[in-house]
Formats: C-alpha cells, sequence, structure tokens
C-alpha cells in the first residue's frame, strides 16, 4: 500500500561525508554535543604532551601520548562522519527539490478582472490566478472556480495526475505542479518564501531541525553523566599518588573518554537525522522531529471516515421518493437543491439528475441564491426568488429543520434512510420548505486493506477510533467493515476536538489523521496531525505532517518509525553505558598494576600491559562508532508487540551484549598488538 521514495544518493556521499567531519571539528561547532566536546579537549591536552612531553611536569612518553592522540583524534572524526552521513541524505534530497522551485510567470486576475502577467514572486496571499492545462501552478493555493487533473509527481513522485476541484476537500493545489488538462483560477495562500515546497526544502536539509525534549532529555543524563566522569578522573589523581601510583595525565584522559557515553554520544544526533529521514522515504513531510517521535508514543488514532477510510468520492447513486412524493419530484428537487453545490457530492447529485432526464431548464433557477454547505449546519441548498428554500443534509439535520419549519416528517423517511446507512451508505435528505420530499443515496466504498492495517495497530497497542460527522448507522456499518475499535457518529469539528482532548486528558497521546477544513482543529489539537496532501489547505497547515501519497494507514509506517526511533535511542544508550563498565574492568586494574601488585587480581580480562590494556579499551572505544553507524541509520529492528515486551528484549540484547562484546572485543584487539609487537 505504501511504497517508499528513494532519492538518488550522490556517489560521493562518503567523501562529501568525510569533508564535513573535518569542518565540524571547529570547538564552537563540537559544543554543540559536550560529550564530544571533551573528548576534544582531551585530543589538545594528548596533543600538547605529545610536543611538549614535560608540559604538565614530570616526564612522560611521548610516543605513547602521540598514539592517544590520534586515537581520540580518530574517535572525534568517527562521530562527525556519523551525523554528517546522516546529514546527507536531507542534503541530497533539498538538492532536488530546489530544481522544482522555479519563478514562472503567472497570470494575475486584477480588480477589474483583467488579465496581468506577473513574476510567481510577486504574488501575495489573497491573489487570483488563472493557470490552463500545461502550466506550472505558481503557488500554493485553492481552486476557485474549476475543474483540473494535475500533474504532482515533481512533489510527491507519483506520475498519475490527480483530479483536482473548487468546493470540497479535494480543491488545494502545490506550486510547482503542472495542470495537465482544462483551466483552473486558484486562489493563491502563501507568500513567497513560506510555500509547502519551501518548507519541505529547509526540513530535509535539517535547516530548521531542533532538538526534540526527548533528545534533550537524554542530553542532559548524557552531561551529567560525562560530569561525574570529569571529576573521577581529575581525583583519581591525587588519589594515585597516594599510593605512589604515578598515573600518566595522557592515561587519564584514555580513562576519561573511554567512560564517558561517546558512542551514544557520537550517535545521537544521526539517529534523529535518519528518524525524520526514514519519514520522508515513506513520502510523509514531517513538520517536526517532536512530532516523529511522537508518533512512536500513540494510544490513539482518530480518523475521519470520508476520504480516510473510504475513498470518499461519495457519488448520488439513487433518489429514493418519501411520503407522497414521486420519484419525479424528488429527481427535480435534488437537482435544483444542488445547482449552486460545488462539493463532489453536489456535482454528482447534478449529474444523476440529468442522467434520469431532469429537464435542462429546471436548473435555470434566475434570482436564486446558494446556501453554502456548512460541517456546523450539515446541509446546503438553494433559496429560490420566490421565497421558497430548498435544502439537502443530513437527515437529522434535515428532519430539524422541516420541524423548525412547522412540517411534517414522512412515515417511512426513517426505514428508508436507515436502508441506505446499513448498506454503508450516506442518506442525504431533500426538503423544500416544510416538506421532505425524499433521499439521495449517497455511496461510499471502504479503501482495500483497512481492516488489517487496523489489525495491525491493535497489535501495536493502538486504539482506532473512526469520527464522522455521518449518521450513527452509516458509520456502524463503516466501522464494521474497516474494522475500527470504536466510532463517533453526527460529529461537528468541535466534537472532534473534544473527543481528542478527553483522550489527551487521560494522559494518552492521540493522533489524527483527516482531510477536510472540518478536521483542521481537530488535527493541530492532536499530538500527531496527519493530513492528506490531497486535503484542504487548512488541514495541511493545522497538521504537523503531510502524506504525499494521501494514504491515512500510512500512520502505521510513523508510528513504527517514531516507536523504532525511540528503541534505536534507548538500545544505543543502553549499549554504550554498558559498553563502559567492560572498558572500566580494562583500564582500572592497568592503571595500578605497577604500583599495587595485588590489582592484577583485577586483570580478569588477562590484557598483556598495562598500556596495551588502555590502548585496546581507547581503540575499541572508537571504532564502535563506526561499526554502529548502520544500525543508528537504519534502527534497530521493530515488530509489532506490547512496550514492556519490547523492553526488556531490548535490556536482554543491548544491556547484556553491551557488556559481553567489549570484552571479547577489547581482548581481541589486546591480542592483535601484541602480535604485531606495538606494544
Ligand atoms: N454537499 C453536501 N450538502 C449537504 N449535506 C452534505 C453535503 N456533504 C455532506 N453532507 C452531510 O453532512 C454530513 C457531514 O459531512 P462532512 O463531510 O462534514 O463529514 P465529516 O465530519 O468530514 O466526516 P467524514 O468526512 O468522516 O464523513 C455528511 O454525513 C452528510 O450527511
Ligand atoms: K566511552
Ligand atoms: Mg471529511
Amino acid at each position: 500500500m505504501s511504497r517508499t521514495r528513494t532519492v538518488a544518493l550522490p556517489k560521493d556521499i562518503y567523501r562529501q561525508a568525510l569533508v564535513s567531519a573535518f569542518k565540524k571539528l571547529d570547538p564552537r561547532v563540537m559544543m554543540k554535543n559536550p560529550v564530544m566536546f571533551v573528548v576534544e579537549v582531551g585530543f589538545v591536552i594528548t596533543l600538547l604532551l605529545t610536543i611538549f612531553p614535560g608540559l604538565f611536569g614530570g616526564a612522560s612518553d611521548a610516543l605513547y601520548n602521540g598514539v592517544v592522540t590520534l586515537i581520540l583524534f580518530v574517535t572525534i572524526l568517527f562521530a562527525n562522519f556519523a551525523e554528517a552521513l546522516a546529514e546527507g541524505r536531507g542534503k541530497a534530497q533539498a538538492a532536488s527539490l530546489k530544481k522544482t522551485k522555479q519563478d514562472t510567470k503567472a497570470r494575475k486576475v486584477a480588480k477589474d478582472g483583467s488579465i496581468q502577467v506577473v513574476s510567481s514572486t510577486e504574488l501575495r496571499k489573497g491573489d487570483i490566478v488563472v493557470v490552463d492545462a500545461g502550466e506550472l501552478i505558481p503557488s500554493d493555493g485553492e481552486i476557485t472556480q474549476g475543474v483540473a487533473s494535475v500533474d504532482e509527481s515533481a512533489i510527491t513522485g507519483e506520475s498519475a495526475p490527480v483530479i483536482k476541484e473548487a468546493g470540497g476537500d479535494f480543491s488545494s493545489v502545490t506550486g510547482g505542479t503542472r495542470v495537465v488538462s482544462d483551466s483552473i483560477r486558484v486562489r493563491v495562500t502563501t507568500d513567497p518564501g513560506e510555500s509547502f515546497l519551501d518548507r519541505m526544502i529547509s526540513l530535509v536539509e535539517g535547516a530548521k531541525r531542533q532538538k526534540t525534549p526527548n533528545e534533550i532529555a537524554l542530553g542532559t543524563l548524557l552531561v551529567s553523566l560525562t560530569l561525574i566522569f570529569v571529576i573521577v578522573c581529575t581525583t583519581l589523581s591525587p588519589i594515585a599518588a597516594y599510593v605512589h601510583a604515578a598515573i600518566p595525565i595522557a592515561t587519564l584522559v584514555a580513562l576519561l573518554v573511554c567512560l564517558i557515553p561517546t558512542t551514544i554520544g557520537g550517535l545521537l544526533s544521526a539517529i534523529g537525522i535518519a528518524g525524520m529521514d526514514r519519514v520522508t522515504q515513506f513520502n510523509v513531510i514531517a513538520m517536526s522531529g517532536k512530532a516523529v517521535e511522537a508518533s512512536g508514543d500513540i494510544n490513539t488514532i482518530i480518523l475521519d471516515k470520508t476520504g480516510t477510510i473510504t475513498f470518499g468520492n461519495r457519488m448520488a447513486a439513487e433518489f429514493m421518493p418519501v411520503g407522497q412524493a414521486t420519484q419525479e419530484v424528488l429527481n427535480k428537487m435534488a437537482a435544483k437543491s444542488s445547482i449552486y453545490d460545488e462539493t463532489p457530492e453536489g456535482r454528482s447529485i447534478i449529474e444523476l439528475a440529468k442522467k434520469l432526464g431532469v429537464d435542462a431548464k429546471e436548473f435555470e433557477l434566475p434570482g436564486s441564491e446558494g446556501v453554502e454547505f456548512k460541517a456546523e449546519t450539515r446541509m446546503s441548498g438553494t433559496d429560490l426568488a420566490d421565497g421558497t428554500t430548498i435544502r439537502k443534509g443530513a437527515v437529522d439535520a434535515i428532519k430539524q429543520y422541516v420541524a423548525s419549519q412547522g412540517g411534517s416528517i414522512p412515515t417511512d423517511l426513517e426505514e428508508k434512510a436507515a436502508k441506505i446507512a446499513t448498506a454503508g451508505g450516506t442518506p442525504l435528505a431533500v426538503a423544500a420548505g416544510a416538506n421532505i420530499f425524499g433521499l439521495i443515496y449517497l455511496k461510499d466504498t471502504v479503501k482495500p486493506g483497512m481492516r488489517e492495517r487496523f489489525e495491525e495497530l491493535r497489535r501495536m497497542g493502538i486504539r482506532t477510533v473512526m469520527c464522522t460527522g455521518d449518521n450513527p448507522l452509516t458509520a456502524a456499518t463503516i466501522a464494521r467493515e474497516a474494522g475500527v475499535d470504536d466510532f463517533v457518529a453526527e460529529a461537528k469539528p468541535e466534537d472532534k476536538i473534544a473527543l481528542i482532548r478527553n483522550e489527551q486528558a487521560e494522559g494518552k497521546l492521540v493522533a489524527m489523521t483527516g482531510d477536510g477544513t472540518n478536521d483542521a482543529p481537530a488535527l493541530a489539537q492532536a499530538d500527531v496531525g496527519l493530513a492528506m496532501n490531497s486535503g484542504t489547505i487548512a488541514a495541511k497547515e493545522a497538521a504537523n505532517m503531510v502524506d504525499l501519497d494521501s494514504d491515512p494507514t500510512k500512520i502505521i509506517e510513523v508510528v513504527a518509525i517514531g516507536k523504532q526511533l525511540l528503541m534505536t535511542r534507548g538500545a544505543l544508550t543502553t549499549f554504550s553505558i554498558a559498553n563502559d563498565v567492560a572498558k572500566y574492568f580494562a583500564i582500572i586494574p592497568a592503571m595500578f598494576m605497577l604500583a599495587i601488585p595485588q590489582m592484577s587480581a583485577l586483570n580478569i580480562m588477562g590484557l598483556a600491559t598495562p598500556q596495551s590494556a588502555i590502548l585496546s579499551a581507547l581503540i575499541f572505544n572508537a571504532i564502535i562508532i563506526p561499526i554502529l553507524i548502520p544500525l543508528a541509520m537504519k534502527g534497530v529492528k521493530y515488530s509489532p508487540m506490547s512496550a514492556t515486551k519490547l523492553l526488556s528484549r531490548n535490556l536482554v540484547i543491548y544491556g547484556l551484549g553491551g557488556i559481553a562484546v567489549p570484552f571479547v572485543a577489547i581482548k581481541l584487539i589486546d591480542l592483535v598488538l601484541v602480535g604485531l609487537n606495538l606494544v
């Protein structure tokens, strides 16, 4: 169902990453990563000791100092390289998007109705432009007039053109996409520099990448740990002096670097960038890393019905008279109620009426006025010149309307509406003044594969709730067919927000997917708001994610990526800290072995010499970073299971693994160093 989008990575991505790894050595840049900054300070100290072995008093081994310096330098480079590599894909993607962005000529409709040709950069919010077949749409906007097929491949990567039309939930267009057929008028909705494409570019470029609250929290923990070890290591020197064990400064630095969490410190930002990247590869634009992370902790997902769970091209399939009304009269009324209705539903009603032989002159209603569809009233209609008010809309809304006019409800209305609803259709009642004439059967189909996808969410422990403006019977049928856990019917926009707030009040994190203007407030309220690219501008602006493929179940991938991101960070933190325990056992005995021979009992690894022990631990500390880069970038494996199960599994793998791996690796490095006669 979902496909991934591949961006051609530049062939020299590794070379580019290496270059920027060197650039990132700048202390002002390094300071942003305190753990690695401490390594850099250590590097400077040992470098000075290599050049001036007697610098801090006493003699030290220049060669040993030099080797430590070299390993520290490589450690920093590896960490910088990891970050640079993670940034590479975004840069490549930004470059390809920038190619799409070009100044185009726009045909702006002036106040007097005349057409002026201007540059697209001169367009401002509220301007109206005309775009014909073959032309690029000059700016983001909403179609105010016309229907057209639009090639959106520049943004979505999908080559099949999509139909965009005025009114309803499919009216938004994106600057940089091309009209393939017909002509439309578009009301510009963004000022220059703030378009969707602009935002996409700065996002993938990482220009706006802000640390997420989780990242900041973990960062604080790492800094605290680092501080503790700085204190431990600086106080070791006097303690050692007390037992007459002179510890070389380079060894103290090596010990410090081994003990501070350099592995996670070096990989942390790469993990975050790669997580954002994975979302983009699924053709979802996340406005912030926070949104991606939040999706990893989601408890409840609220979905809109029409256009989200169903295809959303609700088409009039049948007109059903009720009470005394004849088929012929109802056909005419249905048509008259819809001549001003620019929504796809309205247009499909006109089409059906024409097909059923309603005369063309029935559509001419001089002096009449349209009443636009609103999610609040759930009605639309036409006010005729003679004062007759024709309305169509949700059955309960029309019943109330007719009752307020003093009319009565035909006895067979409920039963016929129920028939449509239990078949999963949407019944619209048609009334003129105080009389109800019949029903319009709007047909819609559930998108295939929904049941399996919702089943998958259930396994992840996530509850799905469908929230629709439609009547309870239709809602129940569609809910059953799609396999959601729960549904809310006859929901007005404020009900959708209330539903989200209630869940949030219970301490739950809520995701919402939707496409309509009426979904916008709820999309903004939700912790994760995923708007369909096909949807309205309002929906897309309110959401913190946009799915370019307009596939609501994509939320599953986003949730999985979010979980994977959190898990990867947790796993590598566990691994990193567990590692340091093993390094401690490699170095501490080595440091004191000469002064306190009894300490050699602690040399459980049987490392050859104190120097080889220290260098082996330091080398392991460095190379573990590049070894873990692929895992940091790809993320740890995620399969749907409960959070506690996942946690205990990861603790075993990365905690115990993190303790065991360095023992083996450091011993091996030690053997190699001895074998090569290097120590
Ligand atoms: N063009 C229209 N004219 C009159 N009534 C309409 C029209 N379109 C929809 N309705 C009625 O208004 C109700 C609410 O429609 P709306 O599109 O706002 O639903 P929603 O809240 O977005 O939920 P969903 O999209 O899940 O159906 C519909 O169920 C239908 O009864
Ligand atoms: K370390
Ligand atoms: Mg809707």
